[in-house]
Parts: structure tokens; C-alpha cells; sequence
């Protein structure tokens, strides 16, 4: 997935063809073209597409035939048929044929789900285990914290969703890395934006809002806004999980941020907002909580470099990966 996304990053230019084309081609002639075009990053996007169409494919049968076969098939799936997969197929079996989805349909979901899903998710983890890392307090103190809670068995769900430190290092991890950093809309209408802080122009004059007219390309800045010290306080580009453990400096308080996810633009807003912030939120507590209970993460030798694609993602001379001195923790009192 990392790659795939590095390859439409390094094909930046060419990409600004694909609306065009989308419009004026048939899919099986833009397939039909890739093979030919001389562009190598082309060859792996397609490659990998495919890869990841093949998955979704098998998962997709596996689920379909699992359905069919009743109930007890169905139990030994994953998700025991509460994923969102089965539960689109079982809706799409009562629908009717013209709100049906297609089985293409069904499987682009899917793609978009795990290309949407996957690197977000895996790049905030490997933030946080790199920030607990470099800040072995806190580290220990987060495995107090889950160690403690869940000192008679399994986390619940809701204990865990409430647990102060896990939630506010996901918070401060999500806030100051946004795996995606900036997100683009286009404005269906004619608008006057507000300028939070106005600027001054090439004649000197002041301007305090920008005319947006309908079709403009608006790219969102999801890291500035963010990590802008006007908002967060002088601190804003510090790693620092304890500023959710008190009340946010009135600056951000106050500040009117259409995100999903409480006066952050991580996940953005909107009607177009990520539909699995709360799925990406509870997965990545739970193998957070998991870790730092049973091992201990440190910092390496290694200088890893944080390399934009579409998220940061770290590597080490080069390969997609994040070394750390990894140990296990002894519980024994
Ligand atoms: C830390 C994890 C995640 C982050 C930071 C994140 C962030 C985002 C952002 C910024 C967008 C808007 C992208 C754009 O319009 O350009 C988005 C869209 C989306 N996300 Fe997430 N996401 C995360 C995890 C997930 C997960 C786990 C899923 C699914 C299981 C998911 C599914 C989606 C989908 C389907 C969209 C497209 C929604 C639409 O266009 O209507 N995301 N996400």
C-alpha cells in the first residue's frame, strides 16, 4: 500500500491528467494504454492495484460463500458477520436490483477501505511507538495505566475508550502527525472566506477574506491548522500527550474547527469526512495497549527518516520500516 502511494506521489504530474481522461475514456482502454506508456512508477501502481483487487476478490468469494453457507460458516469468519463487508452484501442480497451494489461495486469498497484504512492507521502507530520511544515517562506511565485497567481480564471496549493517557497520546499523536496532511475540495458554490488572521497585499491594503468561486480547487492545510501555534499556544510543535489531560488554551477552545474528530482536522469534516475515524481510533488503543503492556520499545541506533507519500512514513536507508529495541516486560510483582 506504502508503495502505491509513494508511486502516485512520484507520478504527480502525470496525475493531473486523470480527470481528464476519466471522463473521456473507457476503463478497459485506460487498462489497454498502461502497458504501453513508458512510465515505470505506472507499471507498479497497476501492479499493486491489482494485487490489491485480487484480495479483495478472495475475501469478498470467502464472505459470499460463507453467507451462503448459513450461520455456523459465518461464526468462523472474521468479524463473525458484523463486518462491513458481510453487512454490505447482506444488504445488497434485500435490496432491490436497481439499488443493488455490483459485485465491482462491492469490491471497490473494499479497495477503498483498505487503501484508505491501512497506511493512515499504520503510520500513526509507528508515530506513537516512536514518541513513546523518545519519551520513556511517558511510556511507562501509559503502561501503568493499561496494566491497571486491565489487572481482571480483557479490556472492555468502553474502559478502554476511556482510559486518559491511551486516549490523549492518540489525541497529541493524531494532532501533531496527521497521517494525511492536507486534503483537496472543490467549492460547489460561489463563497467569501474569513481570513483568521488577515494579510496584507501587494498594495498595502489589508485583507481579512478571500472570494471563492464555485469549482475552485481548495487544498485544506490539515497539518497547519493543526500545529498553528496562534491556536495551540507556543508549544504547538511539541509532542506533548498532557495538553488533553487539561483544558485546551482558550485560543483552540473557542475556535470554530468543522472536524469530525473534536477540534481537529485529522480525519477533516464534512460530508466527505473519514467514515472510519472511530474504527481507526479503537484499533489503534487496542494494539497500543496490547504492546505497551507486554513489551518495552526504545530508540535505536538507526536514524530513521520520515518520508512523505501520501502519509509520513518511516524508513531506513531507504526500506519501509521502523527499527527499535524492542523487550518484554516482566509482570511478575
Ligand atoms: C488514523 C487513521 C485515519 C486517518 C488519519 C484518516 C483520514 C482521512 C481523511 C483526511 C480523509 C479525507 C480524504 C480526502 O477527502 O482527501 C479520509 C477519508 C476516508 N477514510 Fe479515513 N482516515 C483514517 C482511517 C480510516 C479507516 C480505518 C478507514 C476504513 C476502515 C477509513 C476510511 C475512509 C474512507 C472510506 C474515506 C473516504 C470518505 C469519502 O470520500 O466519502 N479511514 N480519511
Amino acid at each position: 500500500m506504502k508503495q502505491l502511494l509513494f508511486a502516485a506521489k512520484r507520478m504527480m504530474i502525470p496525475m493531473q491528467l486523470l480527470p481528464f481522461l476519466l471522463r473521456t475514456t473507457p476503463a478497459r482502454l485506460r487498462r489497454w494504454m498502461i502497458p504501453i506508456l513508458p512510465i515505470r512508477d505506472l507499471q507498479v501502481a497497476k501492479k499493486l492495484v491489482d494485487v490489491m483487487d485480487e484480495n479483495s476478490r478472495s475475501i469478498l468469494e470467502g464472505k459470499q460463500a460463507a453467507i451462503a453457507r448459513g450461520d455456523s460458516a459465518i461464526l468462523e469468519q472474521i468479524g463473525r458477520g458484523k463486518d462491513i463487508i458481510s453487512l454490505l452484501i447482506r444488504a445488497a442480497e434485500k435490496s432491490s436490483a436497481e439499488d443493488r451494489l455490483s459485485e465491482e461495486e462491492l469490491r471497490g469498497q473494499m479497495n477503498v477501505m483498505m487503501f484508505a484504512g491501512t497506511d493512515t492507521t499504520s503510520t500513526a502507530m509507528s508515530r506513537i511507538l516512536h514518541e513513546l520511544a523518545h519519551h520513556m515517562d511517558v511510556q511507562e506511565q501509559l503502561r501503568k495505566e493499561v496494566t491497571q485497567a486491565a489487572a481482571h481480564g480483557d479490556l472492555e471496549y468502553d474502559v478502554l475508550n476511556k482510559l486518559p493517557l491511551l486516549e490523549a497520546i492518540c489525541r497529541e499523536t493524531l494532532r501533531l502527525y496527521p497521517p494525511a496532511i492536507t486534503a483537496s475540495r472543490q467549492a460547489t458554490r460561489d463563497t467569501v472566506l474569513p481570513l483568521g488572521i488577515p494579510m496584507t497585499g501587494k498594495d498595502g491594503t489589508t485583507i481579512t477574506e478571500v472570494v471563492v468561486p464555485k469549482g475552485t480547487i481548495v487544498h485544506v492545510g490539515i497539518k497547519a491548522a493543526n500545529t498553528r501555534c496562534s491556536l495551540w499556544g507556543a508549544d504547538a510543535l511539541q509532542w506533548k500527550p498532557e495538553r488533553w489531560l487539561n483544558p485546551l488554551p482558550s485560543a483552540i477552545a473557542d475556535a470554530d474547527i468543522p472536524g469530525v474528530y473534536p477540534k481537529l482536522l485529522t480525519f477533516i469534516g464534512g460530508a466527505r469526512g473519514c467514515i472510519g475515524y472511530k474504527f481507526a481510533e479503537i484499533s489503534i488503543k487496542v494494539q497500543l495497549a496490547i504492546l505497551v503492556k507486554g513489551f518495552r520499545f526504545e530508540v535505536s541506533d538507526k536514524k530513521v527518516a520520515w518520508k512523505l507519500g501520501q502519509a509520513e512514513a518511516p524508513t531506513f536507508e531507504g526500506k519501509h520500516m521502523l527499527p527499535m529495541v524492542v523487550s518484554m516486560v516482566s509482570h511478575d510483582a
